[in-house]
């Protein structure tokens, strides 16, 4: 029975390693983590992420072929193939500080490997690392190792949050990447061989390390500059009067530029865009490559001043003070489906309105008080170490309530910002909401979910990101 082991029980490893067990009877898959809270919570009844149609898989398989556990050693000893999703933060001291990823955990999970391992194994790039990170394991691997083999592939991960699961099922590909060598492809045979109980085989790529370590990369930045294209452009809508729903469908319908990912937003957030970004244009920079790594930088630039935009509209429209007013945040999570915050627009979106003395009440149907106020009163990158290594949040934001109902969150609240796009903020009963609140009554759509019209026939005052702007706001300019 082909034994898989793989260090790194988080949004990747746990949903990754729980359909591969669902999808291969015959091999037993162990997760491990450093995180005993982690593990704990993969072996209860509360899983610790949110993720739609997870705890099926995991119920069916927990106990039978997939096992999650603290002990890395033995687990990672006994494997054949040993996944690696560690985290890849930013690095935040030091040599590329903001930029450069820090593969700290990664390399204690190879060293781990090199030590406890007594026969060869294949260890898998899956978490999202610089290019030629393989070389710098390869290192690692062989010069602590007892004669014992390794090989190494790049098998990136491009499973999104919130459709994981469905992602995990029916991939658009799968990418491998290994060394040009008869034992590296056996090795990639070896991995094609797992996926192939439920991928079709023209969708798994095999390419040399380094193409799938950068495609990795190419594809981030290429779908968060979509967005910031389009952001861009929703800037320019409100200016003149187009609509950025109806210039997305128009650009979309282009066969060669295709409707997805085409939606105006608040800006993206996500533990993974900008850090992989700021890490391709680190690695363009230690390349020798200054203007593409302006260019890249750029999606970051824009994505920031969307962020930015908003919340200039929204205290421009409320008479350039939004001081000692209540405003309403509905949505936390950095898109729905999902309880996680890392980078989320509503960190800075909420920053930027208490700096301008706001008090807010914040509701989100999958994330707790005690995230928020970690969120907001975490130092930037921080947030992407594990929970445990996470400075301790000492203080509270008092200027902010957390509330577990949008009805509630809204009442005698001035303005209602809406941060992301959870489905039951387009139901909700508008008019109850109107009758609670101060007046003139403010809505800021930063996802254009809500009826715009329907909410002004109510009376509410509405800002949706890249549509025609209500007189209101028009005769209220907001400079970025
Ligand atoms: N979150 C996402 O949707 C996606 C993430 N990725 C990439 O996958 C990687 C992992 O991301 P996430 O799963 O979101 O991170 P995560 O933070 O949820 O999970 C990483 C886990 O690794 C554990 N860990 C760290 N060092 C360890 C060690 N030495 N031994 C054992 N466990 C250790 C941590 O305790 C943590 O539980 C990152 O490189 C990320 O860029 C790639 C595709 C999608
Ligand atoms: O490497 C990763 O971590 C993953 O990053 C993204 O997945 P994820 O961040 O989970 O979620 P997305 O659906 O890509 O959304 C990212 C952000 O962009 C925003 N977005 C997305 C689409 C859009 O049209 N407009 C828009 O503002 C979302 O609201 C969200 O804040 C990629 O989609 C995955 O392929 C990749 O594996």
């Amino acid at each position: 029975m082909v034994k898989i082991c793989c260090i790194g029980a988080g949004y990747v490893g746990g949903p990754t390693m729980a359909v591969i067990a669902l999808k291969c009877p015959s091999v037993e898959v162990a997760v491990v983590d450093i995180s005993v809270p982690r593990i704990n919570a993969w072996n209860s009844d509360q899983l610790p992420i949110y993720e739609p149609g997870l705890d099926d898989v995991v119920k069916e398989c927990r106990g039978r072929n997939l096992f999650f556990s603290t002990d890395v050693e033995k687990h990672v000893s006994e494997a054949d193939i040993v996944f690696v999703s560690v985290n890849t933060p930013t690095k935040t001291q030091g040599l590329g500080a903001g930029k450069a990823a820090d593969l700290t955990y990664w390399e204690s999970a190879a060293r781990v490997i090199a030590d406890v391992s007594k026969s060869n194994k294949i260890v898998v790039e899956k978490s999202t690392v610089p290019v030629k990170t393989a070389e710098a394991i390869e290192k690692i691997l062989t010069h602590n190792s007892k004669g014992i083999k390794f090989q190494i592939l790049s098998n990136p991960e491009f499973l999104a949050e919130g459709t994981a699961i469905k992602d995990l099922f029916n991939p658009d590909r799968v990418l491998i990447g290994g060394r040009e060598t008869p034992e590296g492809q056996k090795a990639i045979q070896a991995l094609k061989d797992v996926y192939a109980h439920w991928v079709p085989e023209d969708r798994i790529l095999t390419t040399n390390l380094w193409s799938a370590e950068l495609s990795k990369l190419a594809a981030n930045a290429f779908l968060a500059q979509r967005i910031s294209s389009v952001n861009a452009m929703s800037a320019l809508c409100e200016a003149t009067g187009a609509n950025i729903s109806q210039v997305a469908y128009a650009v979309g319908t282009d066969s060669r530029i295709g409707p997805k990912f085409l939606n105006g937003s608040v800006g993206f957030g996500g533990s993974c865009f900008q850090k992989d970004i700021l890490n391709l244009v680190y690695i363009c920079e230690c390349n020798g490559l200054p203007e593409v790594a302006e260019y890249w930088k750029q999606v970051i630039k824009i994505n920031d001043y969307q962020k930015s935009r908003f919340v200039n509209r929204v205290v421009a429209s409320m008479f350039n003070t939004v001081s000692s007013k209540k405003i309403a945040i509905l949505g936390f999570a950095f898109k729905k489906d999902t309880g996680d915050t890392r980078e989320t627009p509503a960190i800075d979106v909420c920053k930027g309105l208490l700096g301008d003395k706001a008090r807010l009440s914040i509701y989100d149907p999958q994330v707790t008080e005690d995230q928020i106020q970690r969120d907001l009163t975490m130092k930037k990158f921080d947030w992407d170490h594990p929970l445990h290594l996470q400075p301790m949040s000492p203080t509270t934001v008092k200027q902010v309530t957390v509330v577990w109902d949008a009805y509630e969150a809204t009442k005698d609240a001035h303005g209602i910002c809406i941060l992301t796009e959870w489905d039951e903020f387009k139901s909700l009963d508008y008019q109850r909401i109107y009758e609670g609140m101060q007046k003139p009554a403010f809505v800021f759509d930063g996802r254009n979910i809500v009826d715009a019209e329907k909410l002004r026939e109510i009376g509410f005052i509405v800002y949706a990101i890249g549509k025609p702007l209500d007189a209101w706001l028009k005769d209220m300019p907001a400079i970025a």
